[in-house]
C-alpha cells in the first residue's frame, strides 16, 4: 500500500519505518526542513534502538522516503497517518493545532479517496474535528471528494518502540466504516498473522482507550510511589512489597517500580489532558488529579533527600548525577525527573556533574553552557571531586558499582538512588549513606519533599 506519514518524530518515524519494512511504500513528511535533511542524509534525529538500521535498509530499498512537501505527501498515500505532536495547551488540554493543520492540508491537496488516520494521541471528539476541517478545505475548493477519518492510537514506548510497534498485543482501530476496516486490515496484515490483534471499535472509544491506557499505567506508578513513601515511614522495604504484590497475576510486575516520578512526553501531558476532558464534561476526575499531584511531589523527592542528607547545606556543593534521560534507552529529557532535580540544585546554589549514556547532547541543547553544570565524559568522571551522588535513570551501566571506590571518590559519603538499583546493605557496609525510595534500611531517613 502507499502510505504517507505526517510528522517524523518518535511515532511517525517508527511507524513509517516499520510499515516500510513489511513491504509498504512509505513517504514520511515533516515541516521541519532540518529534520528531513538529516533523514535524507541517512542520519536519524532521535535515539531509538534499532531505528537507524531499519530506516537505512528501507530507504536503500526505495520503500521509505522523506519530504517536506505537504502536497506531495497528501497525494502519495491512500492511507494518510497523522503522527504530529499534541503538546499541552496552557490549560493542560491537548493542543490540536498541528493535527488540524495536517487535516487542512489534506483537504486542500487531496485528489481522490483517502483514509485519514489519527495516530497522534487526541481527545475524544478529535476525529470529528479532523473530518470537519478536511471537509471545510474541500468545500472551499468546491470539489466533492470522499474520505474517511479513523482513530488508530499508538501504544509504543520509547526505547522499545520497534518491538512495541511490531509485536504489541493489540492494534486499536476506531471506525464505523467497512471500507476503513478493510484498508486497516490490509495495512497491518503482516503484523497480524498468528492471532488477530486488530480491535475495531467506535472512533470515540479508540480515542479514549489511548488515554485510559496511559492513565492506568501512570496510576500504577503513582500508587507505588505513594506506597513507597508510606513504607519509608513504616520501616518497610518497598522492594519486598513490590515483589510481594507483583507475584499476584492480577497485579503483575509491570509498572510498579517506585522511583523519582514518571516523566517523558506522554504520561504527564496525557494525564493532564484527561483531567481537563473530565472537567469539561463536569466530572472532576479525583483519582487522576491525585495521580498527577503525587507524581509532581515525587519528582521533588530526590532533592528533599539530598537536602536533608546534607543538612540543608547544598550551596557550594558539587553533586554527581547519573542519568538525565526520563528513562533508559532514550535521549529524551522531556519532563525528566533529572531536570526537576538539577533546577532545584542550581536554585540552592549547588553545582551538577552529570553523565548519561545518550542524553548529553540533549542536555546541552536544553541548558546550554553554564558554570554550575559540567557534562562528564563518563560515570567515573561525573563522580570525581563530587560531594554526593544521585541516580535518576536506571541505565544498565549504573547497576554494577564498586562501592568501596565510590566511598573513596565522594567527599561526603551520600548516595541518593532514585531508582532503587542497589541493596542498601551493600552501600552501608562500604560506609556510604544510602537513600533509596521507600527502602526499609533508610526508613529512618524518610523525607517529605514539601518540607
Ligand atoms: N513519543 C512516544 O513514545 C509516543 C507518542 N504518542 C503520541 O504521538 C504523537 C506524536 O508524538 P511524538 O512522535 O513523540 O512527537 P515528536 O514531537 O517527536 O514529533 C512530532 C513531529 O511532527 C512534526 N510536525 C508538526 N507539525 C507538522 C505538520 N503540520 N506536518 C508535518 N509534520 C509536522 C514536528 O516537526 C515533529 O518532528 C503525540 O500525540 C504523542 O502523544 C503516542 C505513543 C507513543
Ligand atoms: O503514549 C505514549 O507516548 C507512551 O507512553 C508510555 O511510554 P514512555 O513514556 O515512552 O515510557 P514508559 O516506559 O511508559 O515510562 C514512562 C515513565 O514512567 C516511569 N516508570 C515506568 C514504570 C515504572 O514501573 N515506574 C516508573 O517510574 C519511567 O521511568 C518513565 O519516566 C507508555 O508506556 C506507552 O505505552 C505509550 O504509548
Amino acid at each position: 500500500m502507499r502510505i504517507s506519514v505526517f510528522g517524523s518524530g518518535y511515532v511517525g518515524l517508527v511507524s513509517g519505518a516499520c510499515l516500510a519494512d513489511v513491504g509498504h511504500e512509505v513517504l514520511c513528511m515533516d515541516v521541519d526542513p532540518e529534520r528531513i535533511a538529516t533523514l535524507r542524509a541517512g542520519e536519524v534525529p532521535i535515539h531509538e534502538p534499532g531505528l537507524d538500521g531499519l530506516i537505512r535498509q528501507n530507504a536503500e530499498a526505495g520503500r521509505l522516503r522523506f519530504t517536506t512537501d505537504t502536497e506531495e505527501a497528501v497525494q502519495f498515500g491512500s492511507l494518510l497517518f497523522i503522527a504530529v505532536g499534541t503538546p499541552p495547551d496552557e490549560d493542560g488540554s491537548a493542543d490540536l493545532q498541528y493535527v488540524l493543520a495536517v487535516a487542512e492540508s489534506i483537504g486542500r491537496y487531496m485528489q481522490d479517496y483517502k483514509v485519514v488516520i489519527d495516530k497522534s494521541t487526541v481527545p475524544v471528539g478529535t476525529a470529528d474535528k479532523v473530518r470537519a476541517t478536511v471537509q471545510a478545505a474541500l468545500d472551499a475548493r468546491g470539489i466533492p471528494l470522499d474520505f474517511d477519518v479513523c482513530s488508530n492510537p499508538e501504544f509504543l514506548k520509547e526505547g522499545a518502540a520497534i518491538e512495541d510497534f511490531t509485536r504489541g498485543p493489540r492494534i486499536v482501530v476506531g471506525t464505523d466504516s467497512e471500507r476503513v476496516r478493510e484498508a486497516m486490515r490490509e495495512c497491518y496484515a503482516p503484523y497480524n498473522r498468528n492471532h488477530d490483534k486488530l480491535m475495531f471499535m467506535s472512533v470515540r472509544a479508540a480515542e479514549l482507550t489511548k488515554y485510559a491506557a496511559n492513565a492506568m499505567l501512570a496510576t500504577k506508578i503513582s500508587f507505588m510511589n505513594e506506597m513507597a513513601n508510606l513504607a519509608e515511614r513504616l520501616d518497610v522495604d518497598i522492594e519486598e512489597v513490590r515483589r510481594g504484590i507483583g507475584s499476584d497475576p492480577r497485579i503483575g510486575y509491570h509498572f510498579i517500580y517506585p522511583g523519582c516520578g514518571y516523566g517523558g512526553s506522554c504520561f504527564p501531558k496525557d494525564v493532564q489532558a484527561l483531567c481537563r476532558t473530565a472537567r469539561q464534561v463536569d466530572y472532576p476526575a479525583q483519582l487522576l488529579e491525585a495521580v498527577e499531584e503525587v507524581n509532581n511531589r515525587q519528582k521533588g523527592t530526590l532533592f528533599a533527600k539530598l537536602n536533608q542528607a546534607l543538612d540543608g547545606q547544598l550551596a557550594g556543593k558539587t553533586i554527581a548525577l547519573w542519568g538525565l534521560a526520563f528513562k533508559p534507552n532514550t535521549d529524551d529529557m522531556r519532563a525528566a525527573p533529572s531536570r526537576t532535580l538539577m533546577e532545584a540544585l542550581w536554585a540552592a546554589g549547588a553545582k551538577v556533574q552529570a553523565y548519561d549514556p545518550e542524553a548529553m547532547k540533549e542536555c546541552r541543547r536544553i541548558y546550554g553552557e553554564r558554570d554550575d553544570l559540567m557534562l562528564a565524559g563518563d560515570r567515573i568522571q561525573a563522580v570525581r571531586g563530587a560531594d554526593a551522588l544521585v541516580i535518576c535513570t536506571e541505565w544498565k551501566e549504573f547497576r554494577t558499582v564498586d562501592f568501596a571506590w565510590l566511598k573513596r571518590e565522594l567527599n561526603l559519603p551520600v548516595v541518593v538512588d532514585g531508582r532503587n538499583l542497589y541493596e542498601p546493605k551493600a552501600l552501608q557496609q562500604a560506609g556510604l549513606l544510602y537513600y533509596g525510595v521507600g527502602r526499609g534500611d533508610s526508613a529512618s531517613r524518610c523525607v517529605r519533599p514539601e518540607a
